[in-house]
């Protein structure tokens, strides 16, 4: 540890909507003379080659991943878990309190700020015992975390517990949200008082809020009065909005074809298959790393991009281990013939970054997870919106009601679209009256974002001003140890 170059433990949470933003932000700490340790399990550790092999000088820490009786052997990612797979991972991951703590002991020269994903709230108490400060690293935006700790501070309830459409408000957040209790988010809603997980949970959230400070991938213009809020809020400014985080090299189609994951069709055919399309004309159509429709979305899904007429892109993911029955994951066999030549079935995994940024691509259906989100919009590229689960009702809402540049499609983990409809949407979504205005108002927001990065931008100053705080408390700690 140095004045200089400030050494940081990174702990991301293992999942890749998780994983991807903050290795990108890792990446721009180390630019700016961060030192970096990074703590993973074994089995995450291959997620770390890209970020490792451009910056040799990041140091790991590799903890055995503590067993779990709802983690199947071998799986040490939410990837590989079905969507409640999440809370059993930050229990379980809480049971590496005490090897963090001893490794910290016996390091010559340990970090001196912990930076940890939200989902790792457990970390600020660690922090406090070793007198360092915990930032916890948002990987949502800050309407849904304002509404999420919202939710933990006041633990509202339901005055009908059989009611999923009681509806919840949010009065003290701008704009006053509101949601029915089945949008809430599904960690939330699976509280249940005096059982040991989810109070871990509700401790892990109350660490989050009295952590020393927290890092956004977001932007000032997409959420400054959520984050103002969110100041007021806790009581401080020691809130950092550093976003859209890039992933380094983005231009470079080898670096990013894997990025995450490797995709069934090549990124090189991908691109030459979009490069014969008309601008804006092709229709994208990816829910992230975790969701999986039922084969009956699917089948509506299909039957909607078949009638529509539309050029697509359908990345589908297939049922993962964890998938209990065989209901998941399957494209109707009559689809990829019906549509060939206008239409590309990418399996598993797609280099989304790269595919938005293509001037073929005229909207995005989208589960509006925190990540496609920020991705579609710094390419400039309108949305469609299904969320699903976890913060995208919130993140649907941005879009769609405050900055407009997105529509409506559909709603709801299990919700079977109307085709007839989707096909309408979809159609509209490229071809419709509207098309121009909300391409024009996303490429603003987009001209925004990458402004924003830019030197002198908003997130740049952010980022430059967080820097500055690591180095401050790096030089406090050492002066207080040769003090000591
Ligand atoms: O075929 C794919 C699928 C996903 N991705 C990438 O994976 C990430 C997916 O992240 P996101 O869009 O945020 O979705 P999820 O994977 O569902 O992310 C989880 O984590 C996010 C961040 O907290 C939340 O906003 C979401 O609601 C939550 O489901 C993005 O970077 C995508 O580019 C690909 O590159 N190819």
């Amino acid at each position: 540890m140095s004045e200089n170059h400030p050494h940081v433990l990174i702990f991301p949470y293992p999942a890749q909507g998780h994983m991807l933003p903050l290795l990108d932000f890792t990446h721009q700490l180390v630019n700016n003379g961060v030192a970096i340790t990074i703590l993973v399990t074994p089995k995450n550790l291959p997620i770390l080659d890209p970020l490792l092999s451009r910056n040799p000088s990041i140091k790991n820490l590799v903890l055995p991943f503590p067993s779990h009786p709802s983690i199947p052997a071998g799986v040490e990612n939410v990837k590989d878990l079905p969507a409640n797979g999440f809370r059993s991972m930050m229990y379980n991951l809480g049971k590496l309190r005490d090897p963090i703590l001893e490794w910290f002991r016996n390091h010559p020269s340990p970090p001196s700020a912990i930076i940890s994903d939200m989902f790792l709230g457990f970390t600020h108490e660690i922090a406090t015992q070793l007198g360092i400060r915990r930032y916890v690293f948002s990987t949502s935006g800050a309407l849904a975390l304002s509404v999420v700790y919202s939710l933990w501070r006041e633990m509202p309830k339901r005055k009908d517990p059989n009611d999923e459409n009681e509806n919840f408000h949010f009065p003290n957040i701008p704009n006053s949200p509101k949601f029915p209790f089945w949008q809430l988010s599904p960690i939330y809603r699976s509280y249940v008082e005096g059982d040991p997980s989810s109070e871990f949970i509700r401790e892990c959230y109350l660490a989050n809020i009295a952590s020393h400070g927290i890092v956004f991938n977001t932007f000032m213009e997409l959420e400054n009065v959520y984050l103002d809020h969110l100041m007021k809020d806790l009581g401080h400014n020691r809130v950092w909005s550093v976003g859209p985080v890039l992933p380094p090299g983005e231009d470079d189609v080898s670096g990013q074809s894997n990025r995450g994951g490797s995709s069934s069709v090549l990124a090189s055919e991908i691109l030459a298959w979009l490069d014969k399309c008309e601008d804006h004309s092709v229709v994208y159509v990816c829910f992230g790393s975790q969701a999986v429709l039922t084969n009956k979305q699917m089948e509506e899904l299909a039957i909607a991009l078949d009638k529509s007429g539309v050029k697509f892109i359908l990345s589908a993911k297939r049922a993962t281990k964890g998938h209990a029955s065989n209901d998941y994951g399957v494209i109707p066999s009559w689809f990829e013939e019906k549509v060939a030549g206008r239409g590309l079935i990418v399996r598993d995994w797609s280099p989304q970054v790269l595919i938005l940024k293509h001037q073929a691509i005229g909207a995005f259906l989208t589960h509006c997870g925190w990540n496609s989100t920020l991705e579609s919009l710094i390419a400039g590229v309108p949305m469609l919106t299904w969320p699903m689960g976890a913060d995208q009702f919130a993140n649907a809402n941005l879009l769609v009601d405050e900055h407009e540049v997105a529509i409506r499609a559909c709603e709801g983990a299990q919700t079977v679209p109307n085709s007839d409809e989707l096909a309408n949407l979809l159609a509209e979504a490229v071809q419709g009256n509207n098309v121009e205005e909300r391409r024009l108002r996303a490429s603003e927001l987009r001209k925004v974002a990458i402004n924003g990065i830019k030197e002198g931008g908003n997130s740049f100053k952010d980022l430059a001003a967080f820097v500055k705080k690591l180095r401050e408390e790096a030089t406090k700690i050492e002066t207080k140890f040769l003090g000591n």
